[in-house]
């Protein structure tokens, strides 16, 4: 499997090393409009490559023609979130970045699984769909599988559990209007609430789990100036599912064509992952209040989207 990750800033070398050391792919090739800092970065991969039991990939720094046919392309580059700045503000200057970008990726990989992880996520895969053919099954965002990490790591330590024992995702939008669907939430197969009782936790206090979630980004860039260990395991994640032909339920964001009520416009909603990129969007019915932050997701990436 050759992978293309193009931007080799915080988020895309973090995803070539997991792919370096953990990945089944053959070929990975980087692409950075600052060619020197990609090669410098492959360079020093491969020299970890005497050292690690992973399948030794052909690492290549390249312009896009060196991507040709690539099996998934994850697209990472843009500009930065400043200090200060929303993931909102960045929506006029990232859109004409990708147009570009997504017009040099088609042209060498039709076929490709293009992630895309430059934010806003979800508003900027519905710039590059709308500037491209890629079908809305192989063009989608992260979404909030990032959001979702974070959700279960903090129900995690409420319940003293695995997070990897947990069910539940954020859903709706990347941003400030992100939401739990309580109602999917399970530990040990029960509702988080009769699972608390029933174990003499005590209950949820559920906003405040979602405060905390939708913050845990923010803090993190406060202190490092950007997030990009979590990001990297999130997307390493999608490509497993795709390689192995998973059919893992992840929370990407896909373009809904009257799924949920939403036509056209990309959301993160629990999609069913494997060969091919999305293989389905699964069908949920929320709770009348869920309905109603779903709506407000809805309504802020219908909001992005007009200034993009
Ligand atoms: N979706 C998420 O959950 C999530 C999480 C973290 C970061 N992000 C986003 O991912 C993106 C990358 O974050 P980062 O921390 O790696 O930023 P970064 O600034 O470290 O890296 C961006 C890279 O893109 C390159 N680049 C810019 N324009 C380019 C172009 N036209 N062609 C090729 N390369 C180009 C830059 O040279 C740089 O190396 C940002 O948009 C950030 O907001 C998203």
């Amino acid at each position: 499997m050759k992978v293309s990750v193009i931007g080799m800033g915080a988020v895309g070398t973090e995803i070539v090393g997991l792919l370096v050391h953990m990945s089944e792919v053959t070929e990975i090739v980087a692409v950075d409009k600052l060619r020197e800092r990609a090669e410098a970065e492959i360079w020093d991969f491969s020299h970890t490559t005497p050292f690690t039991y992973a399948k030794n990939p052909r690492l290549v720094v390249g312009e896009y023609a060196e991507t040709a046919d690539s099996d998934i392309v994850v697209i990472t580059a843009g500009a930065q979130l400043q200090q200060g700045q929303t993931r909102d503000d960045l929506v006029r200057v990232n859109s004409r970045i990708l147009q570009d970008i997504i017009g040099r990726v088609e042209r060498h990989s039709p076929g490709a699984v293009v992630i895309n992880v430059t934010n806003p996520v979800d508003v900027m895969t519905q710039v590059m769909l709308r500037a491209s053919s890629y079908p809305r099954e192989r063009l989608l965002s992260a979404g909030t599988l990032i959001d979702t990490a974070r959700f279960l790591r903090i129900l995690a330590e409420h319940v003293k559990i695995d997070p990897k024992n947990l069910y539940g995702y954020m859903l709706g939008d990347h941003g400030a209007t992100g939401f739990i669907p309580w109602s999917l939430c399970r530990v040990c197969g029960a509702e988080v609430d009769t699972f608390c009782r029933l174990n003499g936790l005590p209950p949820v206090d559920r906003e405040d789990i979602r405060r905390r979630t939708l913050e845990a980004g923010f803090r993190i860039f406060e202190r490092k100036g950007n997030t990009n260990h979590g990001i990297a395991a999130s997307v390493f994640r999608i490509i497993r599912a795709i390689e192995c032909n998973e059919q893992s339920i992840l929370p990407l964001g896909v373009l809904l064509q009257g799924e949920y009520g939403v036509a056209d416009l990309v959301m993160s909603v629990p999609c069913v992952v494997g060969r091919g990129g999305v293989q389905r969007i699964l069908h949920h019915e929320f709770t009348p209040e869920e309905d109603t932050q779903f709506r407000a997701s809805e309504q802020h990436l219908r909001h992005l989207l007009a200034l993009a």
